[in-house]
């Protein structure tokens, strides 16, 4: 697909997730650059100004606390982290609201962990919150919570955060600036040779083997992370770019067209809400392998998951639950939620539907997933 075609759908973008990376926010001693932080404000406050709706995922409240506090290197133990973070979203937001504020703009700070997403009410919570905040013409400016969140309740970068709360709020678009011009055939920190490719279609291992590999001295995940983003992204429908954050009038230069950097093309029509989060924002409680003929039934067929297609199960779930559908090559083919616990679909599995209420003594359904719960190709 050419990248022309998709400039008429660029121009037309009414709300957009913009994800600013630590890279594009410090200088090389940790502490904020100033310059390039009012840079951005200046066009995120333009762009609203325009009528469009506009949420802005902020790295470098880890980066701001460093500087502050004095370390030299990043923080490696958790409780640092958290210092370092703790100090920093302050210092982060201060500069935030006050460089806003110039442009008569008023900001919200939105600090969120993965466990708001995992949670399926919690996650609806947020997406009340944000689109509310938007309907007041707020600015939310969205981090995760460095602070409260330990490994276990970690997303752990804001590439995968931005893709997620691009999900969250239906965005129309989703940017990411780093230090970049875009996703290169290879690391051009490195690699004078590499190339920069300005359009990606599909994201093949080939690709992904390319992204290997840390970040900038502050960022957290390099481009690993923003292909994942990306993956997430295409996967719901929404457009991601990766640009160059420190480009002039880089986030505007795209909105008109003008694709400057990297443009990930998403898969047609935009995935279901629900669907979304089934997919990338709940936790996984156990697993369900299929054999052949479900896995055609579910991935060609856009079918149900019947018991009778169930060979084994992993795990201990209960109804409501959200699992994965392995094919019999061993592969991830869907997510969903479902009605009948781990033990129950033990019993049931092999089982025609007719045959649910006399094994179980009940029958609540004829799936063990319904379609609707049900979303294909991770
Ligand atoms: N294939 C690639 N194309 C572009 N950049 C790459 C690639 N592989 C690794 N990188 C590195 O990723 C870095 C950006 O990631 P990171 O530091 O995490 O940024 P941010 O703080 O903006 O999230 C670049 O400085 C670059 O060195
Ligand atoms: N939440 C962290 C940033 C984590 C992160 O993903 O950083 P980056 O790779 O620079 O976008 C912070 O505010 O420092």
């Amino acid at each position: 697909m050419a990248v022309q075609s998709y400039v008429k759908r660029l121009q037309q973008t009414n709300r957009l997730v913009v994800k600013v990376g630590t890279s594009s926010l410090t200088h090389s001693t940790g502490k904020l650059n100033l310059f390039q932080l009012e840079k951005i404000v200046r066009q995120v406050a333009d762009i609203a100004n325009q009528g469009k709706e506009i949420v802005l995922v902020t790295s470098g409240a880890v980066g701001a606390g460093m500087g502050k506090l004095g370390f030299r290197e990043k923080p490696r133990t958790i409780p640092d982290k958290q210092a370092a973070a703790a100090v920093g979203q302050g210092i982060l937001l201060h500069m935030y609201e006050k460089l806003f504020a110039e442009y008569g703009h008023t900001v919200a700070q939105v600090l969120l962990t993965r466990e708001d997403l995992a949670d399926r009410k919690r996650y609806l919570n947020a997406r009340n919150a944000l689109a509310t905040l938007l309907h007041y013409r707020v600015i939310p400016i969205v981090n995760e919570n460095d602070t409260i969140a330990v490994e276990e309740i970690r997303l752990g970068d804001n590439d995968t955060l931005a893709a997620l709360v691009a999900g969250l709020v239906d965005a129309d678009l989703l940017m990411l600036l780093t230090d970049t011009d875009g996703f290169y055939t290879a690391d051009p920190q490195k690699d004078p040779d590499a190339k920069l490719l300005t359009i990606i279609e599909d994201i093949s291992a080939d690709l992904e083997k390319v992204a290997e590999g840390a970040g900038s001295t502050f960022g957290t995940g390099g481009m690993e992370t923003k292909l994942h983003a990306a993956k997430i992204s295409m996967n719901f429908g929404i457009p991601m770019i990766i640009a160059n954050g420190f480009k002039e009038g880089v986030i505007w230069r795209n909105l008109q067209g003008e694709i400057t950097g990297t443009l990930f093309i998403p898969r047609e029509t935009k995935l279901h809400s629900k669907k979304r989060w089934i997919a990338y924002g709940s936790d996984i409680q156990g697993a369900i392998h299929v054999d052949a003929g479900a896995a055609h039934a579910i991935l060609e067929a856009g079918k149900s998951l019947l018991p009778i297609g169930v060979v084994r199960v992993e795990g201990n779930f209960e109804p409501g639950n959200v699992v994965s559908v392995i094919s019999p090559e061993g592969v991830e083919i869907a997510r969903g939620i479902v009605n009948y616990s781990s033990q129950d679909i033990d019993k049931i599995k092999g089982r025609r539907t007719s045959e649910i209420a006399e094994v179980l003594g009940h029958k609540d359904y004829d799936e063990v997933i319904h379609r609707n719960n049900l979303t294909v190709k991770i």
